[in-house]
Order: structure tokens, then sequence, then C-alpha cells
């Protein structure tokens, strides 16, 4: 499989333009606090109203801002925050149910619990999980509107050893299993190690090419 991302603009001041080429389903991007990791990401899932991104994975043209800039909800991008940001007056199912609309037909909120192991956890709401539970709650929201690309802005954060390699299958088995493209951000090497296939460094809101 094949990746290519770009994405420039501004927030704020800052300006960024962030792209790469990879023969990998699972790339991570890494740098230093505030050198654009998440504005990238965001740039991608159209968050940013001054940015135009573009996504190919393998033939196909995914994504094209070039011409018109596509809405979030058409983007067939999966986006998993940093916080998480589950709705806290749903349950667990309406949560997940919530990006069903967005997507195609074929991912069904049943699977997408199925696949994140959530059965049983249903009508339980976002204040009585554990971060792991949450985490996998937030992947299998993103995973119901039928992405064809998964971003994840710092996968295990806030998670202890343990509970990182609690959550880590869950993302392999997206990864090996689900053969969904992720672009995954992170300051953390050990996050590499457990998920990505390439690495691509960022500094200052550009990709540092001398790494
Ligand atoms: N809402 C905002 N308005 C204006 N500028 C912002 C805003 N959010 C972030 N920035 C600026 O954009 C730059 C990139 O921030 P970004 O959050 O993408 O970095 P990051 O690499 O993800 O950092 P971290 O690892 O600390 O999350 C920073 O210089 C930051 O100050």
């Amino acid at each position: 499989m094949s990746l290519a991302c770009h994405a420039h603009g501004r927030r704020g001041d800052f300006r960024f333009d962030i792209g790469f080429e990879s023969p990998s389903q699972a790339v991570a991007v890494v740098g230093p606090s505030g050198c654009g990791k998440t504005t990238f990401l965001h740039g991608l899932a159209g968050l940013l109203a001054e940015s135009t991104a573009r996504i190919r994975i393998d033939d196909a043209l995914v994504l094209d801002d070039g011409m018109k800039r596509t809405p979030v909800h058409r983007r067939a991008v999966g986006y998993v925050f940093q916080d998480i940001r589950l709705f806290p007056h749903m349950t667990v199912e309406q949560n997940i149910a919530f990006s069903r609309p967005y997507g195609g037909d074929e991912m069904t909120v049943a699977q997408a619990l199925d696949l994140m192991d959530l059965r049983g956890y249903e009508r339980r709401r976002p204040a009585g999980l554990s971060g792991g539970e949450a985490r996998r709650v937030a992947l299998a929201r993103a995973l119901a509107a039928r992405p064809r690309l998964l971003l994840l802005d710092e996968p295990f954060t806030g998670l202890d050893v343990k509970r990182r390699e609690r959550l880590a299958p869950y993302l392999l088995r997206l990864r090996d299993e689900v053969r969904l493209p992720m672009i995954l951000v992170s300051h953390d090497p050990r996050d590499l190690d457990l998920i990505a296939e390439d690495v691509v460094r960022v500094a200052g809101g550009v990709v540092d090419a001398n790494a």
C-alpha cells in the first residue's frame, strides 16, 4: 500500500506545508512540541479554515481540495483526538452511532463494537470508562463512519505502560486485519515501535529534510 498526503495553510500566525509519500500503511509524524503535528492532522481532516489538503492511497485520489474544498463530513477521514472528546451525555453506542450517517453502509455500529471488543459496554456512559476503554470507543466512533484513512493524535497519551500494551493490539487489528491506512502523530518513540511502519520528521511546520 502507498500513502501520499499533503496539507498546507495556516493556523493563526503559524504557517505549515507538510507532505510525504510512503510505501507504508501506518506512518508516524514526529517532531518537537509546536512543530505542527496536530495542525497537519487538522488540515487533512478539514478542521482548519485556511488550509488545503490532498490524500492519495495507492492509485486512488481520496481527497483533493485543489479546485474545491471538501467539507469535513465528506472527507472519508477518521479522526481520533488526543483528548478523545466523547459526547458525555450519550451512551457508548450512541457515541459510536453518531458518525454512522457520514460513512458508507458496510461498517455498521455493531461491527465497530465487535472490532473494539465493546460488547457489554453499549449502554455505559463515558464517565464510567477507563482511559483505554474510552480510546477504544473513540476508535469505534471513527470506524463507524467507514473512513479510508484514520488520523490518530497521540493515541497512547495518558496511558501507563500496562494500559498502552492493552490498547496496542486494537490499533494493530486496524492496521493488519482491517488494513486501514493510518497516520499517527506522536512525540513518544515507543509509539513508533508499537504501530508505525514509517516515520516522517517535522520541524517548524515543514518536513525536516535533514532527519
Ligand atoms: N488555535 C490556535 N491559534 C493559533 N495558533 C495556534 C493554535 N493552535 C496551535 N497554534 C500554533 O500552531 C503551531 C503548531 O501547533 P501544533 O499543536 O500543531 O503542534 P504540535 O507539533 O502538535 O505540538 P504538541 O506536540 O505540543 O501538541 C504552534 O506554534 C502553536 O502555537
